[in-house]
């Protein structure tokens, strides 16, 4: 059941991924798909507009009118409480036509403040009383802080139990974020280096072109903060910090990456300053065009203090990662879109081939999340022909991409690992706790102090100088993303 069916993120990305995993044969025959909205549409309408999704995402789309077939619609307004007695009803139907067992997968693709009374209805009305398994897919944002996230999971978990609950943090389904672990644990050059003797510092940067488009509304209550470092950011971070896993089991891994969320170093009052920088975009010049200021937006506030843009130093107070800063920067409106990881390794202890005044460049692992999507290993070598002169060469993996950025590969992966039970890659709620309860911290001090600076940088930039300051205090830079690129070299 895709509750929000007719919203933007069933139509871009669930109907296609469903429709990919249908094709490659991961839903069989037997599976019915019920969407869930207010809007009045017949069946014959709601599988028109699957159609419409399906086919202006996917070129090659044969087989889509038996896979539309399995699509039901029920008009249903989720705060009306003496309507789930109907959707219980359909989906008894469908359960028996399809021979479903009682195998129910309930996905909350609406706005978080519906959350909760879904859950507490599902239970109530019996929709959960299945003799197969029972789940609940819940998109971002999971709470808008501590407490309120305490409170929407206390209602879920009147209704699902912690193992049930499936909490999507779609860079998890990215290819090259799943890599990273693989990269870490199946290769014996790199582990024994992972830690603070041979690492200088990670550099994560997740840059996008776009601005906050038609999200204004919801953007201005949560700023890139919220919307990305809360999630995306610290997941990657906890997978690039975690101690290798026992087992590849979720319970394995997600205990490890609790580890790392729980060994950041906390910030408080003053720190924050220090440890980070937030900015909101100008306008500017992007593709050759002008684009507004973020305070000019639709529904921005003239005078908004949300941040478009943050960066970040953290601190991981273990064994492993005492004294290497991780610095972590996103946000809006800025070059170029990537997403990339860059693990500095430390300088070799003297430099042989230049005279001493000069530096060797230090070696690099550059994980490629997207757009490229791929690995390289940047080393010092003598050039053929070269007189005993280092010279930077690159080692390259590249793992062409099949789809753009945001694709709905990451939610394909995701859809499918649910319907197998699968939630390695899916947030744990102390995942979640922890999180915010390191990102509480800063965004009280940023709510309670208005950033007179603010628009502080140009749209087509890479952000406000203070976030380059931060790098240079410690005596490194932000590696350039775009000139990092795979596929350059
Ligand atoms: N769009 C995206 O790319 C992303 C979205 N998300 C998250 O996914 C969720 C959905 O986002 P998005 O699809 O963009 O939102 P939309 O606003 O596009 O869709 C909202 C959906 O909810 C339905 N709806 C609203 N109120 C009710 C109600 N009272 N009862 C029943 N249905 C209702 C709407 O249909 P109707 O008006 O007919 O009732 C519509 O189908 C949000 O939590 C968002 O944060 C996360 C990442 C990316
Ligand atoms: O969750 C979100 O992610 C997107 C960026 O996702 P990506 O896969 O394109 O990197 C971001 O635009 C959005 O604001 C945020 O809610």
């Amino acid at each position: 059941m895709i509750f929000g069916a007719t919203g933007d993120l069933a139509k871009r990305k669930l109907f296609p991924s469903l429709y990919r995993l249908y094709k490659k044969g991961r839903l069989s025959e037997r599976f019915a798909v019920v969407g869930i909205a207010r809007r009045p549409l017949s069946n014959e309408e709601f599988q028109a507009s699957v159609k419409a999704s399906v086919e202006s995402a996917i070129k090659d789309n044969g087989e889509l009118e038996d896979f539309i077939s399995h699509f039901y619609y029920h008009s249903h307004d989720v705060t009306d409480s003496g309507s789930y007695l109907a959707l219980k009803s359909v989906a008894e139907k469908l359960d028996a036509h399809y021979s479903l067992e009682g195998n129910r997968i309930f996905y909350l693709a609406m706005a978080p403040e519906f959350f909760g009374t879904i859950a507490e209805h599902l239970k109530a009305d019996g929709l959960t009383d299945v003799d197969g398994f029972k789940r609940l897919v819940i998109e971002k944002p999971f709470g808008h802080d501590l407490e309120s996230a305490k409170q929407l999971n206390k209602q879920i978990r009147k209704a699902f139990s912690e193992n049930e609950i499936y909490r999507i943090d779609h860079y998890l389904g990215k290819d090259m974020v799943q890599n990273i672990e693989v990269i870490r644990f199946a290769n014996a050059i790199f582990e024994p280096l992972w830690n603070n003797r041979y690492i200088s510092n990670i550099q994560v940067t997740s840059s996008e072109v776009l601005g906050v488009e038609e999200r204004g509304r919801y953007y201005e209550k949560s700023g890139a903060l919220r919307d990305m470092v809360q999630n995306h950011m610290l997941q990657m971070v906890a997978l690039l910090a975690m101690e290798p896993p026992i087992r590849l089991t979720t319970d394995e891994i997600r205990s490890e990456k609790v580890k790392v969320l729980r060994a950041m170093r906390p910030l408080e009052g003053d720190q924050v300053k220090e440890y980070f920088v937030r900015g909101q975009y100008g306008k500017g010049q992007l593709n050759g065009q002008e684009v507004p200021a973020y305070n000019e937006e639709p529904m921005v506030d003239e005078q908004s203090n949300t941040e478009t843009f943050v960066a970040g130093k953290l601190m991981i107070d273990n064994f492993r990662w005492a004294g290497v800063p991780i610095y972590i920067r996103t946000g809006k409106r800025m070059a170029a879109k990537s997403t990339k990881i860059v693990i500095q390794f430390k300088d070799i202890p003297m430099n042989l081939y230049y005279q001493t005044e000069q530096t060797l460049n230090p070696n690099l692992l550059v994980i490629h999340i997207q757009p490229e999507e791929g690995i390289t290993l940047y080393l010092n070598a003598q050039k053929s022909g070269q007189n005993m002169e280092a010279t930077p060469v690159k080692l390259n993996f590249a793992n062409k991409g099949i789809d753009d950025m945001n694709t709905p590969e990451a939610y394909e992966r995701l859809l499918y690992d649910c319907m197998r039970g699968d939630a390695t890659n899916f947030t744990h709620w102390d995942e979640v706790a922890l999180s915010w309860s390191f990102v509480d911290k800063i965004s009280d001090v940023w709510e309670n102090t208005k950033e007179a600076g603010f628009p502080n940088y140009e749209s087509g930039s890479m952000g406000p100088k203070e976030a380059d300051q931060m790098l240079e205090k410690d005596g490194f830079f932000w590696w350039p993303v775009t000139d990092l690129d795979v596929e350059q070299c």
